[in-house]
């Protein structure tokens, strides 16, 4: 207790979930790069650098940012240890002076600024997620974590919102992926994302019981099909007193309460003989898990037959356990076709309700699991199906259709100097200067567009017209009067310095102004700022309980318009820059790129 709080002592927050998340968990090159700026006396030169995507994924339109609070976790702790100071000797290409060492050692996070989009929002291509400026070395060493941090945990996110969207809001999905998912990290983040993404548990046998206690997700499950063939008949149960739910009475012989049940329902009339004999291990395994979990009985009913046996087998345990005064929860489906299965299974418990008046019978619960994914949700939907709870495993936790987002982190400024990244292919042109951005919403609530702007141009306006430019194509281009401005990036970790880019208004302002009349582009962007006029002590972003960013998630997906995150074609979002930067990109670009010669 004392140890962990004298190692705790000047902590500002825990450290990242997962222990190996430490300041080594980076490629060399950013050591070797940091020597390389430390040699160059380069090292404290103010870089700023923006983490974004260059295109959805899934073939979707849109993506879930995530990761963003392990991301502050890493920066708020961010510390080399002695060891891993001389482990960086030794690893380091040739030798490096002393001098460095001692730089490593007094290295932290704190003259480091982070501004993002709140976690669990609904982000697209180019925009920055995250931007980070601080000193060249130090920000240079974050690339790969924060990388390693936002990719998977985003990917996975939208991937489960995307089988959210599918399946249907009244739906319940639970995360099934543990034994399949890549290492116990993938899927300890994948039970956290998932969750994030609109997942309602994860399930609560094995070890992802880990991560409900970390995170406080729901735990829910069922049982295997091991669990059924491991019992062989009846005869094996030697325990078979239940008492009533409400304590008032003990039923002596449970098992033969079951059978009872089980004749009854076969001579019922209206199910038409659908069953004969079932399998009698089968049933011992229900009996048992019955007696075991009396008021969360949910039974896989297809390991033998699930209309000729599993179901019936399941009613009869279920009808004992009411006349307990208890009420099963409902059964699994793995195998089969879930649409015509679950629709068959639904049909009997409502002839069972109405037979044998037992209320709420027809409502059991029906779950169904077995190679779920996007398609084959899609598809149950379209044919009608009676299930309430999905279990999806691997295609959710492991992204099977799509590997990774391909989040970049790149440098746009340094020493208040603009810098371009250039590249054959336009799209992986990057978007210089130090921004702000803005998501801009119509008359209808839905979000227009999202528009970049230098960091010290004006706010866009409600009620205001602005134009809207494609970064890279001169013919794209719309004027957007919002009814609603969102300033995308906020301060989650605002460095000792407390540098701010919501400068004290009116010296500001005059300062902006007077830069706007001159026309000039390169006073524009950007104008370095008077050290007078930077606050200390600015107000950082909490970082919101997971269950607030569930919900901020599932709210932001039911703001977009339904076109832009449809599965099939779906319309792409408009991400734009404003006139003046769109002018600065294009003359940074000429400016950076040589002439070409033919001869
Ligand atoms: N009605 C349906 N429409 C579309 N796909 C379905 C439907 N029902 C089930 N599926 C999907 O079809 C696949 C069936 O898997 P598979 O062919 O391996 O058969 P199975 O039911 O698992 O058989 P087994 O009894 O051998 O376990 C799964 O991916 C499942 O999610
Ligand atoms: O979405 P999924 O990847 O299917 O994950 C869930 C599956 O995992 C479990 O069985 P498992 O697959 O281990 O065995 P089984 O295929 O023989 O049922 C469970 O019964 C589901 O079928
Ligand atoms: O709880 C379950 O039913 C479960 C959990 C993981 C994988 N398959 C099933
Ligand atoms: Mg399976």
């Amino acid at each position: 207790m004392e140890a962990k709080a004298s190692q705790n002592a000047g902590r500002v927050m825990d450290g990242p979930t997962n222990p190996m998340v430490t300041p080594l968990l980076t490629d060399l090159y950013q050591f070797t790069m940091a020597y390389a700026y430390w040699k160059a006396g380069k090292h404290n030169e103010r870089a700023v650098f923006d983490l974004y995507f260059r295109k959805n994924p899934f073939g979707g339109e849109f993506t879930v940012f995530a990761g963003l609070e392990e991301c502050i976790k890493l920066i708020a702790n961010f510390k080399l240890t002695e060891e891993e100071v001389s482990f960086i000797h030794k690893s380091l290409p040739g030798s490096c002076e002393e001098g460095f060492l001692n730089y490593l050692r007094e290295i932290d996070c704190s003259d480091v600024e982070v501004y993002a989009i709140s976690e669990g929002t609904v982000v697209f291509p180019k925009v920055p997620l995250l931007r980070l400026e601080g000193p060249v070395a130090v920000v240079q060493l974050l690339e790969t974590p924060v990388l390693n941090l936002v990719n998977f945990a985003s990917l996975v996110t939208t991937n489960a919102a995307r089988h959210r969207l599918v399946a249907g809001r009244s739906k319940m999905l639970f995360e099934f992926g543990l034994r399949r998912a890549q290492g116990p990290d993938g899927a300890i983040g994948a039970s956290k994302y998932c969750y994030i993404g609109g997942f309602d548990a994860t399930r609560w046998f094995a070890d992802n019981v880990a991560a409900g206690r970390l995170f406080g997700i729901p735990l829910r499950g069922t049982h295997s099909h091991a669990f059924v063939s491991s019992f062989m008949s009846p005869d094996e149960i030697l325990e078979r007193s239940l008492c009533s739910s409400d304590g008032s009475s003990t039923c002596e012989d449970f098992v033969t309460l079951v059978h009872s049940w089980l004749s009854k329902i076969q001579w019922l009339k209206s199910l038409g003989g659908i069953f004969g004999e079932t399998n009698q291990s089968e049933l011992a395994a229900f009996i048992s898990y019955a007696l075991a979990f009396p008021n969360n009985f949910l039974a896989l009913v297809d390991t033998y037959d699930v209309i000729r046996s599993g179901v019936p087998n399941f009613c009869a345990v279920a009808l004992a356990l009411s006349e307990l005064g208890y009420r099963a929860v409902g059964i699994r489906l793995d195998s089969g076709d879930l649409a015509y299965l679950s629709s068959e299974a639904r049909k009997i418990f409502h002839t069972i309700e109405k037979e044998l008046g037992v209320p709420g019978f027809g409502k059991m619960i029906i779950t169904a699991s077995n190679d779920l994914n996007e398609e084959t949700l899609d598809a149950l939907r379209k044919q009608g199906h009676e299930v309430d709870c999905f279990g999806i495993g691997t295609y959710l936790v492991t992204c099977y259709a799509q590997a990774a987002l391909g989040c970049v982190f790149k440098l746009v400024e340094i020493n208040n100097q603009p810098r371009i990244k250039l590249s054959e292919d336009v799209s992986k042109v990057s978007i210089p200067c130090k921004k702000r951005c803005y998501r801009l919403y119509g008359k209808e609530g839905y979000s227009l567009v999202d528009i970049m702007t230098g960091e010290n141009e004006p706010c866009p306006k409600v009620g205001e017209r602005i134009l809207c430019r494609h970064p890279f194509s001169e013919s794209k281009r719309a004027y957007v009067v919002p009814k609603r401005v969102e300033e995308l990036l906020k301060c989650y970790w605002p460095g000792k310095s407390g540098r701010s880019s919501e400068y004290p208004s009116s010296p500001w302002k005059n300062l902006a102004l007077s830069v706007e009349h001159e026309e000039t582009i390169e006073t524009v962007f950007p104008v370095p700022l008077p050290p007078q006029y930077r606050i200390l002590g600015k107000v950082r972003e909490e970082l919101p309980a997971l269950k607030d960013i569930r919900d901020h998630c599932i709210k932001q997906l039911e703001q977009m318009r339904p076109d832009h995150i449809r599965r099939l074609n779906p319309t792409p979002y408009k991400v734009s820059v404003s006139a003046k930067l769109y002018d600065f990109i294009h003359f940074l670009w000429l400016n950076e790129a040589p002439v070409g010669e033919l001869q």
